[in-house]
């Protein structure tokens, strides 16, 4: 999988909501009602990344979660990054 270059990647995130890049990364943060909502919605993601088998770095702070998206193997920011930043929106809902 190759690397998207900076102006790929800004091109995309005009299309992804509520995500930022910076530092070769794609990150967002979460702010739920309560711990619970918000460990349910990183439960719901984990089964997501299993199944496109790329994972996020993540800290989750009580009702806060925060998420990194790189390609280790890559060494940046790919299509996959994109993939799981679109369906982790799907999964919390982001509104538009
Ligand atoms: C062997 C390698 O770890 C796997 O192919 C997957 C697992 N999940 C992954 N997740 C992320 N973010 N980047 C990877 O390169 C990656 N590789």
């Amino acid at each position: 999988m190759k690397k998207l270059t900076d102006f790929e990647i800004n091109k995309k995130l005009e299309s992804l909501i509520d995500w930022d890049y910076y530092e070769d990364a794609l990150h967002t943060d979460f702010e739920f009602d309560n711990f619970k909502d918000c460990m349910s919605a990183m439960n719901r993601i984990a089964f997501e990344c299993e199944a496109i088998n790329h994972h996020p770095e993540w800290t989750n702070i009580y009702n806060v979660l925060e998420i990194k998206l790189t390609t280790h193997d890559a060494n940046g920011v790919t299509e996959l990054d994109f993939k799981l930043a679109e369906a982790i929106n799907k999964i919390v809902e982001v509104e538009e």
